[in-house]
């Protein structure tokens, strides 16, 4: 028998239910493991945009601090939530079951429809992917900046503030809120940001090779791996943090991997997504071919004007 798997992760609550959905994993294959919270900086900044304060590891740092020295063995995240290069001390070893990938609406009232340009709409949300979107295909849906956890937005709309929120599945799968999605977007305009709906375990590289692979034989699910491998693999020469509208969705036909995935101007104006595919083996080369054709297609430009705009005081 070995010994208890210590996971680490945040406090939020859908951090937690990761958290728990880890250590099920782990029971199934017989692990014994225990939750450690461990607050990190982005916790205590909730109402600053996090662009402000250096998107680079406020959820991360405290947890990676303590898998080097060992307090914890795994840290747990959204996968989305990852930055697509980590320190050279860390991996990700496991991802886990990819759930419904896209992006819906979530609302306390009935008749809500993007598609009716005849009626005003608004929608909360504080992803620039998400509104660079709707600015390209929905330019007469407004948007308005809501932060907090899916509590809190939930609050902020029904006090008014707008008509519904956009925001993951999987998020609002997990924290119980099916009864209030009140539709579903399409993949091919609300294509996800990469590892959406995905749950990512993290680890240093130095913890024991029989513990490590006893992780990953629990929890890794080598469908999903493949996908988010070409997605990351994809986010990682677009260099795009989450303050970035760029997106990628991997799909899997038997053993063929068909990447989809783009940038958006801030605006709105320009979109480029486009495709590519072959081998599931292939995935990072996949996600690094897309990343050129991407870039040749004027994504470079979309993205060096994002990063002006976005180091502007
Ligand atoms: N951006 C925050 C975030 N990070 C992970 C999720 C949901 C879970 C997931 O997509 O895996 C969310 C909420 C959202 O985007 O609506």
């Amino acid at each position: 028998m070995s010994r208890k798997v210590k996971i680490g992760t945040r406090g939020s609550k859908l951090a937690l239910w990761q958290a728990y959905h880890v250590e099920d994993l782990l029971k199934k294959s017989g692990l014994e493991s225990e939750i450690v919270i461990i607050d990190t900086k982005g916790d205590q900044v909730l109402d600053v945009s996090i662009s402000k304060i250096g998107s680079k590891g406020v959820f991360t740092q405290e947890l990676e601090d303590q898998l080097l020295d060992g307090r914890i063995d795994i840290a747990v995240h959204s996968a989305k939530d990852m930055q697509s290069t980590l320190a050279e001390e860390f991996e990700l070893i496991a991802f886990t079951e990819r759930e419904k990938e896209n992006d819906i609406l979530l609302s306390v009232k009935g008749g809500i429809d993007i598609q009716d340009s005849s009626k005003p709409l608004t929608l909360g949300t504080s992803s620039t992917r998400r509104v660079a979107t709707l600015k390209h295909f929905y330019p007469h849906v407004k948007t308005v900046d809501v932060r907090g956890n899916l509590q809190t937005r939930i609050r902020k709309m029904e006090e008014g503030l707008c008509d519904a929120l956009l925001l993951a599945y999987a998020g609002v799968h997990r924290m119980g809120y099916d009864d209030m999605i009140a539709g579903l977007l399409d993949l091919s305009e609300f294509t996800p940001a990469v590892g959406q709906g995905s749950v990512a375990i993290e680890s240093a590289k130095n913890l024991e090779p029989t513990l490590r692979q006893q992780i990953i034989a629990a929890c890794n699910h080598p469908q999903t791996e493949f996908r988010l491998k070409a997605e990351r693999s994809f986010l990682r020469v677009l260099e795009g943090g989450c303050s970035i509208p760029v997106f990628a969705l991997a799909t899997l036909e038997k053993d063929s991997l068909i990447l989809k995935g783009g940038i958006i101007s801030l605006d709105g104006k320009h979109r480029i997504s486009l495709e590519v595919s072959g081998e599931k083996t292939e995935s990072e080369v996949l996600g690094k071919k897309l990343a050129a054709l991407v870039f040749a297609a004027g994504g470079k430009e979309i993205l060096d004007d994002i990063k002006k705009s976005q180091s502007k005081p």
